[in-house]
C-alpha cells in the first residue's frame, strides 16, 4: 500500500485542510521529522512507479528467448535431438547460449551506464523537513511530507494542496486536456471521481505553469492516479526518422528471407525428399540471414556514444535519439539563454508619459517583486537592477503572466487605492491601453529603433481601481501606458562560432521565439545568421499545413510565437525534413521539445523541458553540440555500416546457396555449419560499434535511405555469390573433391568473403586502406577468421561434418576471396560515382 490513508483522493479533496494534516499526522510548518520521514519511506516504499518488467535480471535475461529466431533455433534444438542428431543439437543449444549471454551482458552494460547517466539529471523536489527546505529526490518523498511548487515544476507525487497563490497546472499526462487547471486550498463541495473536479489535488506528472503552492503529499509511487496508469501512459512517441528507417528496414530483410527461405524449402522438399534435411537447412539460411545482431549493435553503438559526450558536457536521457542526433537537418532553437547570455541586463527606463523615472523603475520592481510565478531573466533583471522602497505597498492580487498574453499583472494597495500594473510586451500592453487606436506614433518609433538596436524591451502600464476584491484578467482594460524598460541580452561568446561550425555541419538554424522580429534580427546579424525568411505568430492563424509546410522551410525567424504556434512549426518542419532538432529551456518549449526528433535543453532550463527533452546540455557552451552531433553521426555510420554488411555478405551467400541447391545433387553446407559460420561472422562485427568513423562522412547529415540499401545489397549480393559460384566450380568440378571437403571449401571461402569485406564497406574511401578501422575490429575480425580457417583441421573437424583441404586448394580459395575483395572495392567506386556524386 502506498498511502496510510484509506480515504481516496476524492474523499481527501471534500476535507479541510486541518483534517488532511491531522490524518496524515504533520505539521504544516515544520514538516515531518527526519526521522519519522525515513520510517514511512520504510513502509511505504520509493516514490517510483518502476518499471516492473526492468526489475528482476532474471526476467530481462528470459526477456532474449522472446526473439522469433531463438524460438526457431530452440525448435530446431528439439527436433534434432529428437531424430537423434545428437551433436546438431548440441552445437544449435551451444549457439543460443553464447549468443542470448552476449546480448544480456552488452545490454546490461548498455543499460546501466544510460540509467546513471540519467540519474545525474533528475529534477529533484522540495520538502519541508524537520522546518527547512530542503531539495530531495523525489523518490525520497512519503506520505504526509509537505512540498512546495512553483512554476515550471513537475508535481512529484499525488497531494492536497493548502496553500496556493495563482496555481495553474497542466494536468494533460492524465486528463488529456490542455487547457491549464486553476488549483486552489480548501475543501471541494462535493467532488466527483474525475480527476478534473478536485481542485484541490495535484497530481503526479502533471507540471506547474505559474503560480505556486504548498502541497501535502497523500500517495506515492505506484499509489498515484499516474502510477496506476502508467502502463497506459507511456504513450508511444512519435516515430522518429532513425526508427521508421529501422522498420522499413526489418521489412524488407523479412520479405526476402521469407521468399529465399520458401524457395530453398521447396526446392530440397521436391529435389532431394528429404523433410528433415530440408527443415533444417532453411532454418540455418533463415538464421544466417537475420540480422540478429542488429539491436545489440545498435544499443552499444548508442551508449557508447552516450558515454562519450556524456564526457564533454552532453547527458543523453534518450538514447534513442542520438542517431536523431546525428541526421538533423534543421536545428530550431529559442532566444534567450540558448543562443543568447541567460545574464540579461536592465539597461535604461524610457518614460513616455511624464512619469520619474524611478517611479517607472518602481513600477516595474514592483511587478517583478510580487508576481508569484517563475522568476524569468527579465524579472531577474528588473529585480537586481536597484532597490527601491516598496514599504508604502502591499500585495493585493495578481494575473499572472502566461505566453498568450505576453503579459502579467500585479495589484498593489497604495494610499488606499488599488493600483494595477501590468508589464509585458508592448504590442500587447497597447491592446489594453487606453486611446488604443489613436496611439502616438511616437512610442512606435521609439519602440521599433530601440529593438532595431538590439534592445529587448516589455512596456509597462498601469490602472488605479477603488479597492474591491478580486482582479481577473477581464480587468486589464483601459490602462494608462507609461513607459518601457529596456534590456541587454548580448549573444552568448560562442554562438556565432556554433552557428558558423553548425552551417558547415550541414544543420540549419531557425529561431522560434516570443520575442519581437526586430530584436531577432540584430542578434542573428551579430551572430552571423543569415535571415532568409520572417514570420510572425499572428500569420498563423489561418494558414493551411500545407502552405505552412513550405513557408517553415523558407523562414529563418519566427517571432512572437506561442508555444502552441512553436509546437505547429516543429510538425511542419518535420513533414519536409528528416530529422528537426529543437533546443529551448522554458516551460513554453516544452510542446515543441517533445514534437522534435531531438528536443535539446540546458541545465538550467525549467523541470518541464527538462523533462520533455531527450538531450541536455550541461555546460554553457554550445560548442558542445557540435560534439553531439558528430557523435550521433558516428552511431549512424557505424550502425550502417553492420547493415550493409550484413546484407551484402549474407544476402550474397543466400543466393549462393539457392543456385547451390538447384546445381548440386547434395547440401552444400550442412546446417550446423551453417550456423557456425554466422555465428563466427556475427561474433567477428561485435566490434563495430566502437569503429573509427570517416571524417569525411561525419561532415554533413545522413539519413535513411532504403532504395540505396536495396540497390547496395542487390549489387553486392550478386558479387558475392558470382565468387561463391566460382569456388564451387572450382571444388566441384576442378579439383572434384568430396562432399566433405566442398562444404569446408565453401565454409571457408564464405567465411573469409563476408568477414573482410567490413574493411571495404566500413568507408567511402578509395582505396579503402586510406581510412584507418579501430584496433578492435581488426582483432576480432582477423581472430574469428582464424577460427573460422583452423576448425577443419581441428580433431574434433569430422564431428562438425568437415574433411580438411589440401593447401593448394585452400590457396586457390584464397585467391578467390581476394579477388572478391578487390572487385568489391571497384564496385564500390561505381556506386559512388553514381551515387554519391548526384
Ligand atoms: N517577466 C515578464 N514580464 C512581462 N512580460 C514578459 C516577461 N517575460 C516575458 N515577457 C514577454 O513575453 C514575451 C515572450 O516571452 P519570452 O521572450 O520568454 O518567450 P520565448 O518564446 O521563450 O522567447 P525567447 O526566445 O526570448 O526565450 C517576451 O518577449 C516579453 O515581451
Ligand atoms: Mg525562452
Amino acid at each position: 500500500m502506498q498511502s496510510p490513508l484509506s480515504y481516496s483522493l476524492q474523499e481527501i479533496a471534500a476535507k479541510e485542510n486541518c483534517e488532511v494534516l491531522t490524518m496524515l499526522a504533520v505539521n504544516a510548518d515544520t514538516g515531518l521529522a527526519a526521522a519519522e520521514a525515513a520510517r514511512r519511506l520504510k513502509q511505504y516504499g520509493p516514490n517510483s512507479i518502476e518499471d516492473k518488467t526492468r526489475t528482476s535480471e532474471l526476467l530481462l535475461l528470459l526477456h532474449h528467448f522472446k526473439n522469433p529466431l531463438v524460438i526457431i533455433l530452440l525448435v530446431a534444438a528439439i527436433i534434432s535431438s529428437f531424430m537423434g542428431e545428437g551433436v546438431n543439437a548440441a552445437i544449435i543449444s551451444f549457439i543460443i547460449i553464447l549468443s542470448i549471454s552476449m546480448d544480456y551482458w552488452q545490454e546490461k552494460g548498455a543499460r546501466k551506464a544510460v540509467e546513471a547517466l540519467k540519474k545525474s539529471v533528475t529534477s529533484k523536489a522540495l520538502a519541508l523537513r524537520d522546518a527547512v527546505l530542503l531539495e530531495i529526490l523525489p523518490e525520497e518523498l512519503c506520505p504526509g511530507d509537505i512540498i512546495a511548487l512553483s512554476a515550471g515544476k513537475i508535481v512529484p507525487a499525488d497531494a492536497r494542496v493548502i496553500f496556493a497563490k495563482d496555481l495553474l497546472v497542466n494536468q494533460s499526462s492524465l486528463t488529456g486536456e490542455s487547457f491549464p487547471a486553476e488549483k486552489t486550498s480548501g475543501a471541494v463541495q462535493k467532488p466527483s471521481d474525475d480527476l478534473t473536479s478536485m481542485s484541490n489535488i495535484v497530481f503526479m506528472g502533471s507540471s506547474i505553469i505559474s503560480g505556486s503552492a504548498e502541497a501535502i503529499v497523500i500517495n506515492t509511487g505506484a499509489g498515484t492516479a499516474f502510477g496506476k496508469i502508467a502502463e497506459k501512459l507511456r504513450q508511444r512517441p512519435e516515430i522518429s526518422d532513425f526508427a521508421h528507417g529501422m522498420q522499413k528496414f526489418g521489412y524488407l530483410i523479412m520479405r526476402v528471407t521469407m521468399i529465399l527461405v520458401l524457395f530453398i524449402f521447396l526446392i530440397n522438399i521436391v529435389l532431394k525428399h528429404n523433410l528433415l534435411d530440408a527443415f533444417m537447412f532453411s532454418i540455418a539460411i533463415a538464421v544466417g540471414l537475420t540480422p540478429e545482431l542488429l539491436p545489440v549493435v545498435m544499443s552499444v553503438a548508442m551508449s557508447k556514444g552516450a558515454m562519450r559526450i556524456a564526457a564533454k558536457g552532453v547527458i543523453v536521457k534518450n538514447i534513442a535519439a542520438i542517431p536523431n542526433f546525428g541526421s538533423m537537418e534543421i536545428l530550431c532553437t529559442d532566444k534567450t539563454g540558448t543562443i543568447t547570455e541567460d545574464k540579461i541586463r536592465l539597461e535604461k527606463c524610457i518614460s513616455m508619459n511624464g512619469m520619474d523615472v524611478p517611479d517607472l523603475l518602481r513600477l516595474a520592481y514592483l511587478n517583478s517583486f510580487f508576481q508569484s510565478g517563475i522568476k524569468n531573466p527579465l524579472d531577474n533583471a528588473v529585480l537586481t537592477f536597484t532597490i527601491p522602497d516598496i514599504s508604502a505597498f502591499q500585495k493585493v492580487d495578481e494575473i499572472p503572466f502566461d505566453f498568450y498574453r505576453k503579459r502579467g499583472s500585479v495589484i498593489v494597495k497604495h494610499n488606499d487605492k488599488h493600483l494595477l500594473i501590468c508589464k509585458g510586451a508592448p504590442e500587447e500592453i497597447w491592446k489594453i491601453c487606453m486611446g488604443k487606436d489613436g496611439l502616438a506614433s511616437n512610442e512606435h518609433q521609439v519602440y521599433n529603433s530601440l529593438s532595431q538596436e538590439g534592445f529587448r524591451v516589455l512596456a509597462v502600464a498601469t490602472r488605479e481601481f477603488i479597492p474591491r476584491n478580486g482582479y481577473t484578467k477581464a480587468d486589464e482594460e483601459q490602462l494608462q501606458f507609461q513607459g518601457f524598460i529596456t534590456f541587454m541580452d548580448p549573444p552568448k561568446e560562442d554562438a556565432a562560432q556554433v552557428i558558423q561550425s553548425l552551417a558547415e555541419m550541414g544543420v540549419e538554424i531557425k529561431i522560434i521565439t516570443g520575442d519581437n522580429h526586430m530584436v531577432t534580427e540584430k542578434i542573428c546579424r551579430d551572430i552571423g545568421l543569415p535571415v532568409k525568411g520572417i514570420m510572425l505568430g499572428t500569420e498563423m492563424a489561418n494558414i493551411p499545413d500545407d502552405a505552412l509546410q513550405k513557408k517553415a522551410s523558407a523562414t529563418t525567424i519566427f517571432a512572437r510565437f506561442s508555444p502552441d504556434q512553436k509546437n505547429r512549426i516543429i510538425h511542419a518542419l518535420k513533414a519536409y525534413h528528416r530529422s528537426v532538432g529543437y533546443l529551448g529551456d522554458g516551460i513554453n518549449d516544452a510542446p515543441s521539445l517533445r514534437t522534435a526528433d531531438i528536443g535539446i535543453t540546458v541545465d538550467s532550463a525549467t523541470d518541464v523541458a527538462k523533462e520533455a527533452a531527450d538531450i541536455i546540455l550541461t555546460q554553457k557552451h554550445l560548442l558542445v553540440l557540435k560534439e553531439g552531433i558528430l557523435e550521433g553521426r558516428k552511431t549512424f555510420g557505424n550502425t550502417m555500416k553492420y547493415i550493409l554488411m550484413d546484407l551484402s555478405s549474407n544476402f550474397g551467400n543466400m543466393f549462393s546457396v539457392a543456385a547451390a541447391t538447384l546445381l548440386l545433387p547434395f547440401l552444400p553446407m550442412l546446417p550446423v555449419q551453417i550456423l557456425i559460420n554466422n555465428f563466427l561472422y556475427d561474433l567477428s562485427q561485435i566490434a563495430l560499434p566502437s569503429d573509427n568513423v570517416d571524417s569525411s562522412y561525419v561532415k554533413k547529415p545522413h539519413s535513411w535511405d532504403i532504395h540505396m540499401i536495396r540497390n547496395f545489397m542487390f549489387a553486392y549480393g550478386i558479387l558475392s555469390s558470382l565468387f561463391d559460384l566460382a569456388a564451387f566450380y572450382l571444388l566441384y568440378n576442378f579439383f572434384k573433391v568430396s562432399q566433405p571437403q566442398f562444404r569446408t571449401g565453401w565454409f571457408m571461402e564464405s567465411l573469409a568473403t563476408q568477414v573482410l569485406v567490413v574493411f571495404i564497406i566500413r568507408t567511402n574511401r578509395l582505396p579503402f586502406i586510406q581510412s584507418k578501422p579501430s584496433a578492435l575490429l581488426i582483432i576480432s575480425a582477423l581472430l574469428c577468421l582464424l577460427a573460422g580457417w583452423s576448425l577443419p583441421y581441428l580433431p574434433f573437424a569430422g564431428v562438425l561434418g568437415f574433411a580438411p583441404l589440401q593447401l593448394h586448394i585452400v590457396g586457390y580459395l584464397s585467391g578467390v576471396v581476394i579477388m572478391y575483395l578487390a572487385c568489391a572495392e571497384l564496385l564500390k567506386r561505381v556506386i559512388h560515382r553514381y551515387t554519391i556524386k548526384q
